[in-house]
C-alpha cells in the first residue's frame, strides 16, 4: 500500500499540531500547578501594586536588559510604587519597600534574620560565610565573630591603616596628572589593609600585580547576572552562555589567595601551639583570623566561607565608598578644603593618624556619610520573610522576600529635601535626631547589619586623611546628577570615575 506525498503532509501537519496541543497543555498544566501552589501569596499580596506579571516569568522581564541599567530600573521601580510595591520574580513574591516605618519593622526584627533565596548564588560561588548563611550558622558564627571587632582590637588596627596608606600615596604619587582607576587602586589597598588586620597577614598586594580585585568584580558581575536575569537560573542556559567556566576561572585565583592565607595562618598557629612560651607581641595581635580559628567552632569548609566573605565584603564595599568620595572631593573643592583645613588642624601636617585623632574628624565623618547617602555601596539587600508579618494596613505573607534598594531610600524626596544636593551638614547631630533612623541605611539595619561599619568608617578617615594632605582631588564630574550608576552587587560609576590627583603645594595646598 502505498502513501500519498498529500498524505504525508497531512501527518506531519497533525503531528505538528499533537505536538504544540501537548506543549500548552503542558505549559497550561505548570501555570495552573503554579497557581495552586502559591495561591496563598497570591490572594494575600493580590492588592499591592506593583508593574505587570507575565505568566511564569511574573514582573522578571523587566531586566531583560543590559545589565548596566538594571539597578536605575529596580530604583525606578520603587519610584513608582511608593512606600511598598510588590513584584513576582519567576515564583518568588518580591515587595520593595521605600517608607521607613515598613522597613524597620522587618529589618530591626530579630525573627526575619534569614537571607532571601536569592542569596543561594552568593552561596554557590562564595560560600556560606556570614553575610549569606543561614539562620542558625549566622547566630552562632555572628556571637564568635563580633567580639573580633571590638574597640581594642579596633584601636589596634588604626597603624596598619595608616602605613598602608603610605603605600597608596606612593601609588598615587606615580601617577599624578593622570584619570586614574581610583576604584582598582583603592581595592587593592583596602584587601592589603584586610589582610594585615583581620587575617594578621604581611602581604604587599598594592604592588603585587596578582589583581584580585579585577576577578573579585567579575565574580560580582557574574554573580549579579544570574541573580537577576531569570534565564541564567537555569543551569544549562548559564553554561551555555559560557559564564560558568568564566566564573570558575576567577575563582581559582581568589581561591589561591584565601588557601594561602588559611595555610599561613594555620602553620603560625601550630607554631604557636608548639612553642612553649607565647610572646606578649603575638598575644596582643590576635585578630578577626586567630580567634575563629582557635575557637574550634568552625570546620574547615566554614572557615574558608568566612574568609572569603570578609575579603569580599571587607574590602570591596569600602574601595567602592572611598571611590566615591574622592569623585565628590574633586567635585566640591570647598569640601575639599574643609575636609583639609580639619585634618591639618586635628591630625597636622605630618603627623601619622592615630586613634585619638579620628573621633575628632567631624567634618570629615558627615561627608563620608553624605557620600554613603547619595551612593550607598551596598546597594541592595533582601530578607526572607520566614512568618506572616503584620503592617496594619496589610500583611506580607510568609514565604514571600523583601528587597531594599538603597539608592532610591536615601534619595526619597519625602524624607531627604533637594536630595540630589551634597550637603554633609545633614548628618549633624540635630539633622540626624529629626529622622527616621530608616530613612538612611548604608549598613542596613538591626541584628543583621553591617559586622564592619565601625572598621570601615575608620579605615576610610585614615586613607582620606593621609591622601588630602599630600594631593589634591580632581573629578571631571560637575555635579552628582552627572554621576551614571550601575551596580553589581556593590555600586560603581557607570561610566568611572574620573578622578585624578595633583601634588599639594603646602605653602599655598
Ligand atoms: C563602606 C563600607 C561598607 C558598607 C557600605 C557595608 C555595607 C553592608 C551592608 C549593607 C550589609 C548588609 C548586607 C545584606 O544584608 O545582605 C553588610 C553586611 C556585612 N558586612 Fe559590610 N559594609 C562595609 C564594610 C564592611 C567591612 C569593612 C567589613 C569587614 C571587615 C564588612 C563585613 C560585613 C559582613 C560580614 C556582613 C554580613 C553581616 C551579617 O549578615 O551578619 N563590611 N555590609
Amino acid at each position: 500500500m502505498s502513501i500519498s506525498v498529500g498524505e504525508i503532509f497531512t501527518y506531519i501537519i497533525q503531528i505538528k499540531l499533537i505536538l504544540l496541543f501537548s506543549f500548552i497543555s503542558c505549559a497550561l498544566i505548570a501555570y495552573v500547578h503554579f497557581l495552586w501552589r502559591k495561591r496563598k501569596l497570591i490572594i494575600k499580596s493580590w492588592n499591592m501594586p506593583g508593574p505587570l506579571n507575565l505568566p511564569f516569568v511574573g514582573g522578571a522581564y523587566l531586566f531583560m536588559i543590559r545589565p548596566e541599567y538594571i539597578y536605575n530600573r529596580l530604583t525606578r521601580m520603587q519610584q513608582d510604587y511608593p512606600d511598598i510595591g510588590k513584584i513576582w520574580f519567576g515564583s518568588k513574591l518580591v515587595y520593595f519597600m521605600t517608607k521607613p516605618e515598613y522597613i524597620e519593622k522587618v529589618l530591626g526584627s530579630t525573627k526575619l534574620v534569614a537571607k532571601s533565596d536569592f542569596y543561594q548564588t552568593i552561596i554557590q560561588y562564595i560560600g556560606e560565610g556570614l553575610l549569606a548563611a543561614p539562620v542558625p550558622k549566622w547566630k552562632k558564627h555572628r556571637k564568635i565573630i563580633v567580639p573580633t571587632f571590638n574597640q581594642k582590637i579596633l584601636e589596634s588596627f588604626v597603624e596598619v591603616f595608616a602605613e598602608k596608606s603610605l603605600i597608596l600615596n606612593e601609588i598615587l604619587d606615580e601617577n599624578v596628572g593622570k584619570e586614574l582607576n581610583i576604584l582598582r587602586v583603592l581595592s587593592r589597598c583596602t584587601l592589603d589593609i584586610l589582610c594585615d588586620t583581620a587575617m594578621g597577614l604581611k602581604y604587599d598586594i598594592q604592588r603585587e600585580n596578582a589583581n584580585y580585585e579585577y576577578k573579585m568584580d567579575k565574580v560580582m558581575q557574574l554573580v549579579f547576572l544570574k541573580l537577576l536575569q531569570i534565564w541564567n537560573h537555569i543551569p544549562f542556559v548559564w553554561r551555555l552562555l559560557g559564564y560558568e567556566k568564566k566564573i570558575q576561572g576567577y575563582l581559582k585565583t581568589l581561591s589561591d589567595l584565601i588557601d594561602k592565607v588559611i595555610q599561613e595562618k594555620l602553620e603560625i598557629v601550630m607554631q604557636k601551639k608548639n612553642s612553649t612560651y607565647i610572646e606578649e607581641e603575638t598575644k596582643k595581635r590576635m585578630v578577626f583570623l586567630d580567634y575563629i580559628i582557635e575557637s574550634n567552632e568552625f570546620t574547615s569548609i566554614e572557615l574558608r566561607d568566612e574568609v572569603f566573605i570578609f575579603l569580599f565584603a571587607g574590602t570591596d564595599t569600602t574601595a567602592s565608598a572611598l571611590s566615591f568620595v574622592f569623585a565628590v572631593l574633586g567635585m566640591f573643592t570647598d569640601v575639599q578644603d574643609k575636609v583639609l583645613e580639619e585634618v591639618l588642624s586635628i591630625i597636622g601636617p605630618d603627623k601619622t593618624p592615630g586613634f585619638e585623632h579620628l573621633h575628632q574628624l567631624h567634618y570629615t565623618e558627615r561627608v563620608i556619610k553624605e557620600t554613603l547617602r547619595l551612593f550607598p555601596v551596598g546597594a541592595f539587600f533582601l530578607r526572607y520573610v520566614s512568618q506572616d508579618t503584620d503592617f496594619g494596613d496589610f500583611v506580607i505573607p510568609k514565604s514571600s522576600h523583601v528587597y531594599f534598594g538603597l539608592v532610591y531610600i536615601h534619595r526619597n524626596p519625602k524624607y531627604w529635601p533637594n536630595p540630589l544636593k551634597f550637603d554633609p551638614d545633614r548628618f549633624l547631630p540635630e539633622e540626624v535626631a529629626k529622622r527616621h533612623p530608616c530613612t538612611y541605611i548604608p549598613f542596613s539595619y538591626g541584628p543583621r547589619n553591617c559586622i564592619g561599619r565601625y572598621y570601615a568608617m575608620m579605615n576610610m578617615k585614615v586613607i582620606i586623611a593621609t591622601v588630602i594632605r599630600k594631593f589634591r582631588i580632581h573629578c571631571q564630574y560637575k555635579k552628582i546628577e552627572d554621576i551614571k550608576l550601575k551596580t553589581n552587587i556593590t555600586l560603581r560609576f557607570r561610566d568611572g570615575a574620573k578622578v585624578s590627583v595633583t601634588r599639594r603645594d603646602m605653602s599655598n595646598n
